[in-house]
């Protein structure tokens, strides 16, 4: 059994209590189920240079504990400041430390930016949670999918008004899922089975992935020299968060990323 397949049986389990708790017509209920969503394959389309999703993150099944002394809206706040694209929020409690009370405090503290759900997306049940806590797009995992479940949550997911990024590991998962109502595709560069991350993931796969659908690279990324290559591959947006949040001040992590991004495009236009 690897890391995703616990992920997974444990996530089984939790939306079995969750509905038991909470119906559908009552997420239906919740202010922010009618929350007019905001569109992050837009934002990343039309950009011209690299462009940051910056995640709040507490801790990961590869590296423990990464940060606990930090606040979601503090966090999240910063890093909206700091220019970033989107926020990605762990809600996974057992294996990354996240919460429904995570995401919402971080929500509340940036009203407009696109907000990802990051979750294990399993059953559609999850996708009116995400709704429900005014996240504006939501994560499928090829790996812990059937095609055909991509296809129907997928489809639920915008019945809902949710985007879909969809995150692939290799090019057997990408021919399988890509389907039209897939908004963004994720190429995840880390090894689920050994939690090493190679960004030669991101570059086998870009040729891959259809000029239609707008691309980004996931986890391992630390630095504007790489983001820039990954860059002239065709990727639009970077998934960081590890290399921001293990800082004292992750929202100033990715200000200085920023800075790093600019000196460099300035030094060599091309890179652009
Ligand atoms: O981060 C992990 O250890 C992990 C383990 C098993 C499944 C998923 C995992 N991470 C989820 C992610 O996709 C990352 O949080 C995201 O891409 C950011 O990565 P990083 O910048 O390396 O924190």
């Amino acid at each position: 059994m690897n890391i995703l397949d616990k992920i997974v049986a444990r996530k089984r389990e939790e939306v079995i209590e969750a509905k038991q708790n909470k119906s559908v017509s009552e997420l239906e209920k919740e202010d922010l189920f009618a929350r007019k969503t905001v569109s992050l394959a837009a934002a990343l389309r039309n950009a011209s240079s690299p462009k940051i999703i910056s995640e709040f993150k507490r801790k990961s099944p590869s590296k423990g504990i990464i940060n606990d002394q930090v606040s979601p809206e503090v966090v999240t706040f910063d890093y909206a400041n700091a220019g970033a694209v989107a926020l990605s929020v762990l809600t996974d409690i057992d294996f990354f430390g996240g919460s429904f009370s995570d995401f919402l405090k971080a929500r509340h503290a940036n009203p407009v930016i696109p907000m990802l759900r990051k979750d294990f997306i399993i059953d559609e049940y999850q996708l009116y949670e995400a709704k429900a806590i005014g996240a504006d797009v939501i994560l499928l995992i090829a790996a812990c999918l059937t095609p055909a479940e991509v296809v129907s949550l997928s489809q639920k997911a915008h019945e809902l008004g949710l985007e879909v990024l969809l995150e692939v590991h290799n090019a057997e998962e990408l021919a399988a899922t890509i389907g039209e109502n897939i908004d963004i595709v994720g190429v995840n560069n880390r090894n689920l089975k050994t939690f090493e991350t190679s960004i030669e993931t991101s570059i086998a796969l870009s040729e891959q992935i259809p000029d239609s659908f707008v691309k980004i690279s996931e986890s391992g990324l630390k630095n504007a020299e790489t983001i820039h290559r990954l860059h002239g591959y065709g990727y639009k947006g970077f998934l960081i968060g590890e290399t921001f949040m293990k800082t004292v001040n992750p929202g100033t992590a990715l200000a200085d990323l920023q800075i790093d991004l600019t000196q460099q495009s300035n030094l060599n236009p091309l890179v652009l």
